[in-house]
């Protein structure tokens, strides 16, 4: 089978700071993968050169085959990638529905926007329809006519989710999705994610939350200094000892508990 992801040997450095180092792994259709490592590693860097964001000084990036490596990023989002921002950050003047209606893709173009003839009024239906739904989904129907900029943090968060969901990716990535996110809302966010992946979808999460990142995930890629250091399920993150000399602190005790526990925050 095919990957629908598959990273080569990548290698990004800022100035002299070597951030990631031959950096390698596959994400088959179908999984849920967490990406972890302690703040620092490299994963947010990882998910921009992914995306599109940033170009690697070496390596490639190959999305269901196809070599999209420093292509732009709403070439690689047309290509069925999607992503959310750790920090999302709204426009003033728009509505939560109106910020979900503008992430779909297919609905752009100056010609169609002027003219608007019975397609376009069709499309734009179509699109508020989806957009009212993800947004029921993801618990914002609430917010929906408020200024997007005004939601709480966590309520950004979701909306991140939404927007990325307006493209339709075939892979989705999360970058800390739950940081910020009232507790109670992370059993909502797992159960949505595993809708989507029962729909089809695969979905590539970066976080810390060790009790989300079991109830979520199939498999787990830990980053630590720029190296991945193993590929496992999430019950075994606690017994690996590369991972936990990744999260050592004191002791390697104190590391394997902070792994079993349910935050690493
Ligand atoms: N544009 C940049 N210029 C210089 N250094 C950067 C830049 N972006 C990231 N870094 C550095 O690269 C390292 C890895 O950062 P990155 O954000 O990828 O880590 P992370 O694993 O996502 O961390 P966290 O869990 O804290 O979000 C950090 O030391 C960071 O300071």
């Amino acid at each position: 089978m095919r990957a629908i992801l598959e990273v080569r040997n990548l290698a990004k450095a800022f100035g002299a700071f070597q951030v990631l180092e031959d950096v390698a792994f596959q994400v088959q259709k179908g999984e849920i993968v967490g990406l972890l490592g302690p703040n620092g590693s490299g994963k947010s860097t990882l998910l921009n050169i992914i995306s599109g964001f940033i170009a690697p000084d070496k390596g490639t990036v190959m999305l269901d085959g196809r070599d999209v490596t420093s292509v732009p990023t709403f070439r690689i989002v047309n290509e069925g990638l999607a992503r959310t921002f750790q920090l999302p950050i709204m426009p003033q003047k728009m509505s939560v529905l109106e910020v979900a209606m503008a992430a779909d893709t297919t609905m752009h173009g100056v010609l169609p926007t002027l003219f608007r003839g019975a397609g376009f009024c069709k499309a734009e239906r179509d699109t508020r329809e989806r957009a009212m739904q993800l947004l029921d989904e993801l618990l914002l129907t609430r917010v929906m006519h408020l200024p997007a900029s005004a939601i709480s943090g966590g309520q950004k968060k979701l909306l991140g989710i939404v927007c990325a969901l307006m493209a339709r990716p075939r892979l989705l990535m999360l970058d800390e999705p739950t940081a910020g996110v009232h507790p109670n809302l992370r059993q909502d966010i797992v159960r949505a994610l595993h809708r989507l992946n029962d729909q089809g979808m695969t979905l590539v999460i970066v976080e810390h939350d060790m009790h989300f990142i079991r109830e979520a995930c199939n498999r787990c890629i830990v980053l630590d200094q720029g190296h991945i250091v193993a590929s496992c399920k999430p019950e075994e993150l606690a017994s690996n000892e590369r991972v936990v000399q990744a999260y050592l602190g004191a002791s390697v005790e104190e590391a394997r508990a902070q792994i079993m526990q349910k935050e690493v925050a």
